[in-house]
């Protein structure tokens, strides 16, 4: 029954140069009123389920990021306005570690983005920009830490050099710095 009721062409994950990050794009149903578009069933499994979903609104031009989390799953589905979203691998272990990449993210064709523990992140806003953030563990403001998002090191190509930044994001430490933090801290658990 469930399954019936899945839109077929919206269970398609694309793949993405860095490993265990997701793109799963959304098919919206239009009619004459608009569209509905599911973004989530817990029986999808694609990770971790997000036990919290925020709201976020960001003005145009703003930068939020670049951050890490080692223990928690990020989903991000932009509902309004485009977005560019760079992803960078910091697990060590991994075989895109070091790699960066950017995605590009617009409400107009919506698409759940899944980050997981290890892969910093952070979100460009072209326009005013709507998303929703999901977590897969409960905030507690100790589970992220973060660099500058113009490090070289990143090897993300953001569209702007001087986007505007939180002065907390503005002077955090370089990509080697956190690297380096990350790995102290024990970095992305193994699974047992
Ligand atoms: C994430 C979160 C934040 N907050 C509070 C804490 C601050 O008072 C305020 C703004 O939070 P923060 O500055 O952490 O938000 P961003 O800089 O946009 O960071 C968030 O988005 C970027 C791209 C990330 O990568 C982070 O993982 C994510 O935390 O909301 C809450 O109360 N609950 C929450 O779930």
């Amino acid at each position: 029954m469930d399954g019936d009721l899945v839109p077929k062409t919206g269970l398609k994950v694309k793949p993405v140069a860095i490993a265990g990050v997701r793109l799963r794009p959304l098919t919206p149903a239009p009619d004459l009123r608009g569209s509905l578009c599911e973004i989530h069933r817990d029986s999808w499994e694609l990770a971790a389920r997000p036990v919290q979903w925020d709201f976020i609104n960001t003005r145009r031009h703003v930068l939020r990021g670049v951050h890490v989390h080692r223990l928690r799953v990020d989903y991000i589905v932009v509902v309004g306005g485009r977005a560019t979203i760079g992803l960078a691998d910091l697990r060590r272990d991994g075989p895109s570690f070091r790699r960066g990449m950017t995605l590009q993210a617009e409400g107009e064709a919506p698409q759940v983005l899944i980050i997981p523990p290890g892969v910093a992140h952070g979100i460009y806003a072209h326009d005013p920009v709507t998303y929703l953030y999901g977590l897969s563990a409960y905030y507690d403001g100790v589970d992220q830490a973060g660099c500058r998002f113009d490090d070289p090191d990143l090897d993300i190509d953001w569209p702007s050099r001087a986007p505007i930044l939180l002065p907390r994001d503005a002077d955090l430490p370089d990509f080697a710095t956190l690297l380096r933090q990350f790995e102290a801290a024990g970095g992305v658990p193994r699974r047992s």
